[in-house]
């Protein structure tokens, strides 16, 4: 079975923009579209998403909002000028906050408008993490309802692990965008995620998107890695 790259984002979770880009250049004739994180936005700036768009990619500008409507709303506007391809706060944000980064795009005068997903349940919790802060459901259960909140505030979709998409898709329909992170091919190892499934299997769930970092960007040959993703 083949699979279908667009649907790839790989991660650049590193401080450096010379490796960052040597990675874009080295996997752009695959993937088009790359992730920018705290990591990598907190060392270079909002000009890494450029020079990225400058290599004909797209960038998801990952920075996980999540603070009072106001600074999110304030946060969301000021990422609209860097020209990403998507963004992100977080859904335990509530449903308030959501909605103001939700006009905070709509507003905005740029074109094409991005994709604003929620993040639900990191994909480096588990059932034991979510108790230990009072939260007493199966993360299943609480990305439902953070993916339904989610869309009631209008927007895109949200991210979360692949082993709740079924859940997320008979809760809120196709039309809502599902990107997942923990996503591991048999062959890497697992560190530090814990709701997992492989590229493969994702995919054939229904993700939108699925975002791999370490597996292909800390592999010796990250364009032999991203070739056997789908192994
Ligand atoms: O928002 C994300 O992209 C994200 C959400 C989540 O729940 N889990 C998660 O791993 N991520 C990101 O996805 C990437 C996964 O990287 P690897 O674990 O190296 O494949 C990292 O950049 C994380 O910040």
């Amino acid at each position: 079975m083949s699979y279908d790259y667009s649907k790839v984002i790989i991660a650049l979770d590193t401080p450096d923009e010379q490796k960052a880009l040597e990675i874009v250049r080295l996997l752009k004739d695959k993937v088009s579209v790359f992730k920018v994180g705290l990591e990598l936005f907190c060392s270079q700036g909002p000009k890494i998403v450029k020079k990225i768009n400058n290599e004909g990619c797209k960038v998801f500008l990952d920075l996980k909002l999540h603070d009072i409507p106001n600074t999110v709303a304030g946060a969301a506007k000021a990422c609209l000028s860097t020209g990403a391809f998507m963004l992100d706060v977080h859904a335990s944000g509530g449903c308030q906050m959501m909605r103001k980064a939700r006009e905070a795009v709509d507003n905005a005068d740029v074109s094409p408008k991005p994709i604003l997903l929620a993040i639900t349940v990191l994909t480096s919790l588990d059932e034991s993490d979510l108790a230990a802060v009072n939260i007493n459901k199966s993360p299943t259960e609480q990305v439902k309802t953070l993916a339904l909140m989610a869309k009631e505030s209008g927007l895109d979709g949200v991210v979360a692990s692949p082993k709740e998409i079924s859940v997320i898709r008979e809760a809120a329909g196709d039309d809502f965008l599902i990107v997942t992170p923990g996503v591991r091919p048999a062959w890497a190892a697992t560190g530090d995620q814990k709701r997992v499934m492989t590229p493969a299997q994702a995919l054939d769930e229904g993700a939108d998107y699925i975002v791999v970092g370490r597996p292909v960007t800390a592999a010796p040959d990250p364009a032999e890695a991203l070739n056997k993703l789908f192994q």
